[in-house]
């Protein structure tokens, strides 16, 4: 599991640590630890540490501090290093262990004419506010054809929403200390970090804000059927999709629920769509009772109906698509069970803001959703969020761009529905659905282009495979 904590629960853990060690201590496992994966970028792209340059963008507090001992140290290894302070003063043990170490403090031209492989940014860590000031601004425009590492974050960044209000840092990398941040993991501020890499410091750190599930979590969660399992024990899931307008939802949301993890799998909907998909699935078979329903996807003008039935069973049920705008109206009494898997654009008509605020802020909005309507929320994207509404979140860092294709939300819907028919509570749920999902499309693209129903053909392998690591 990857694990993200607030500022306040990273400054609370830090404490301890300060109090009872020698001061400074803390700074140099970051220092050093950022000055291997620095060396390590250097190698990757100059194949080489000796002779390369590096300037340092410097900021006031520790995230300076931090920056700087790191150059000191790369001085020491044969790197040409400068520094430009962004700020009335910089740290001062870091800033004397940089000048010890033959670093020079510059103004921008000069450091522009160096000629850096790579440029160090320290100019805020957990302790920015968002945005970033004129000469940083300036500083970052200069340089703007120079990869650049981020020191614990890239600066200007909303560390604890994950979002991007204002100018900030695009990193390659991006190295953090003690625990990922929210922003180190979700969008869009994740994406301003490039890749990341962790350093441990020694935090002893509470449960999380934020969590991201790995392939043991999943194999730990993932349903196994035991040598007395039959079908009914497996868990039956049950499928309202489709319409005659769009047939194709249907048999992608049942080719998710028949990935393997549920025993039985009902399709109910239009009798044109339902031959379609008994001639697809043979092993589907009509109404009867469920442990989960997918309703939704794809379902047109049936989704009213669709969603007013799989209510009235006391079942978990997974709303997708056109089911969502007939969602029991805000401030009835909530239903336990739900699991609801908006895109951003339709999360937008649930709280009717614009798509582009979603996007900017999708955290923020998932979490409204799941508070309105008591239900966990998926909110679909690159970086796919799950919300309970007790606060817990997870997101999904497998998966592909070539997901973005027409029909994978179809198969994440019944997928979900069938590990909720299997047992698992509706966060596990969601959250290894969107894992499992991520896993099919980054195989289906390894093998080509990627269209739906490669996703749902990739499933069972990834499936048996995960389950075989435990
Ligand atoms: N604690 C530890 O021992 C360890 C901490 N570690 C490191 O320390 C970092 C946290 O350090 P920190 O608390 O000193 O805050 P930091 O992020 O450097 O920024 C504060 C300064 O920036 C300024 N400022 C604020 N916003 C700004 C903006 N938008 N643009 C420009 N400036 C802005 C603000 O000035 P002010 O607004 O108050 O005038 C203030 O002076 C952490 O991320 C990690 O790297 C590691 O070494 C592990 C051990
Ligand atoms: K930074």
């Amino acid at each position: 599991m990857r694990r993200a904590h607030t500022v306040e629960q990273v400054r609370a853990a830090e404490q301890p640590l300060l109090d009872t060690q020698p001061s400074g201590a803390l700074m140099a496992r970051a220092a050093t630890g950022l000055a291997v994966a620095v060396v390590e970028e250097l190698r990757r792209r100059r194949g080489r540490t000796y002779g390369t340059r590096v300037v340092v963008l410097a900021g006031p507090g520790n995230n300076g501090g931090d920056a700087l001992h790191a150059a000191a140290r790369l001085a020491r290894r044969g790197v040409a290093v400068r520094a430009v302070a962004l700020g009335e003063v910089l740290h001062p043990e870091g800033l004397a262990a940089f000048l010890t170490a033959g670093g020079r403090v510059v103004g921008l031209d000069e450091a522009v004419r160096f000629g850096p492989d790579l440029v160090l940014d320290g100019i805020v860590g957990i302790g920015g506010s968002p945005g970033l000031r004129p000469d940083a601004e300036a500083a970052l425009e200069a340089l703007a054809d120079v990869p650049v590492v981020a020191v614990d974050l890239p600066s200007g960044v909303d560390v604890d929403l994950g979002e991007t209000p204002r100018s900030h840092v695009r990193a390659a990398l991006t190295v953090t200390f003690g625990t990922h941040k929210v922003a180190t993991l979700v969008d869009p501020a994740a994406r301003a970090c490039g890749r990341v890499r962790l350093v441990d410091i020694g935090l002893d750190l509470p449960a999380p804000a934020v969590e991201a599930l790995e392939a043991d979590d999943v194999a730990r969660l993932l349903p196994v059927p035991s040598a007395t399992a039959h079908k009914y024990t497996r868990g039956v899931v049950g499928v309202r999709a489709g319409s005659s307008t769009y047939p194709g939802a249907a048999l992608l949301c049942v080719a998710g629920a028949a990935s393997g993890i549920a025993g039985m799998v009902r399709y109910v909907g239009p009798q044109s769509v339902e031959t379609q998909v008994r001639t697809r699935f043979p092993e589907v078979v009509g109404p009867g009772r469920v442990q989960a329903w997918a309703v939704g996807s794809g379902s047109d003008t049936d989704a009213v109906t669709m969603l007013r039935e799989a209510l009235a069973d006391d079942v978990p049920v997974v709303v997708d698509a056109d089911a969502l705008a007939h969602l029991p109206r805000r401030g009835s009494s909530p239903r336990p069970g739900l699991v609801l898997t908006p895109h951003a654009g339709e999360l937008a008509a649930l709280v009717g803001e614009p798509r582009a605020d979603v996007e900017a802020a999708p955290l923020r909005h998932a979490r409204e959703v799941a508070q309105h309507w008591q239900a966990v929320v998926l909110l679909k994207g690159a970086r796919t969020l799950v919300v309970h509404p007790d606060g817990r979140v997870r997101v999904n860092t497998t998966g592909t761009p070539w997901l973005a294709t027409a029909g994978a939300g179809d198969v994440l819907t019944g997928l979900v529905a069938s590990l909720l028919a299997s047992g698992l509570d509706p966060f596990d749920a969601a959250s290894v659905g969107a894992w499992l999902h991520g896993e099919a499309g980054e195989r289906a693209a390894a093998c080509g282009t990627v269209v739906a129903t490669t996703i749902a053909g990739h499933l069972p392998g990834i499936i048996r495979a995960v389950t075989a690591r435990v």
